[in-house]
């Protein structure tokens, strides 16, 4: 048990999935595992446990905005030995040619500030996928009518921007879409010698002001999920 999950020791599995919301977790869990228990409510942030062809997962969310899901990943890596952590979260695209639903496997997240900016000090951290999760991710993306993109993301600390030019640069500079948590995600499984990777469905379109409804960002995102999932266990 941690101040933030109230999971029994071994109640978490090796592999976590991580989605910003708690109901998403709540969702995947009972549309793609069996033998599904749940190992967390403190907070209301879900967590459940069950068994995806065979092999153990954990859902759990991890809220919204890096310092949120620092705490999840530190208690997930520190007190339950998490070994792989993917993000399976939704995210703005910043490129024309990035839609709505759209799958992006982020190979970088870009960020101006994380929780662990200070201890780096002068020097600007890169923080970057597992290789073999990313390459596993891909390949499974082939399987699935989605258009998939790879490249970076830019992880922010707002959702409701006052920077318009930052996102500017972000776009002139290839970034395929903003989210809030993946560069501390991958900070952190950098320091802790864990495999991460995030998984993003395209919900928001800077360029265009679509946005999907919330009920649909909740319980509609299956490819991005199987997609995670099957990375999670390539052999
Ligand atoms: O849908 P999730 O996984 O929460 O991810 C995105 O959605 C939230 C903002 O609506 C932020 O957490 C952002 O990163
Ligand atoms: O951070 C986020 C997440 C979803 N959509 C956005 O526009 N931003």
């Amino acid at each position: 048990m941690t101040i933030h999950i109230d999971a029994a020791p071994g109640d978490i599995a090796e592999t976590v999935l991580l989605p910003g919301d708690p109901y998403r977790a709540k969702w995947a869990a009972e549309h793609f595992l069996s033998d599904v228990r749940q190992v967390n409510a403190v907070r209301g942030m879900l967590g459940f446990t069950g068994f995806w062809q065979g092999h153990r997962v954990t859902f759990q969310g991890s809220g919204m905005g890096m310092p949120s899901l620092s705490i999840y990943v530190n208690e997930l890596i520190r007190t339950y030995d998490a070994q792989t952590l993917i993000r399976i979260g939704s995210c703005g695209a910043m490129q024309s040619h990035v839609g709505l639903r759209d799958v992006i496997l982020a190979m970088t997240a870009t960020t101006l500030s994380s929780p662990s900016a200070s201890i780096f000090r002068d020097v600007n951290f890169a923080p970057c996928a597992d290789w073999s999760l990313l390459r596993a991710a891909a390949a499974a993306a082939e399987s699935h009518d989605v258009p998939t993109h790879v490249g970076g993301i830019y992880s922010s600390d707002t959702f409701y921007d006052e920077r318009p030019d930052l996102n500017e640069q972000m776009v002139r500079h290839g970034i395929l879409g903003v989210e809030m948590e993946a560069a501390e995600l991958y900070t952190l499984a950098a320091r802790y010698g864990r495999r991460a990777l995030a998984v993003l469905t395209v919900s928001d379109h800077l360029e265009t002001g679509e946005a999907l409804h919330h009920d649909l960002r909740e319980r509609s995102f299956s490819d991005m999920v199987e997609i995670a999932l099957e990375a999670a266990f390539a052999e």
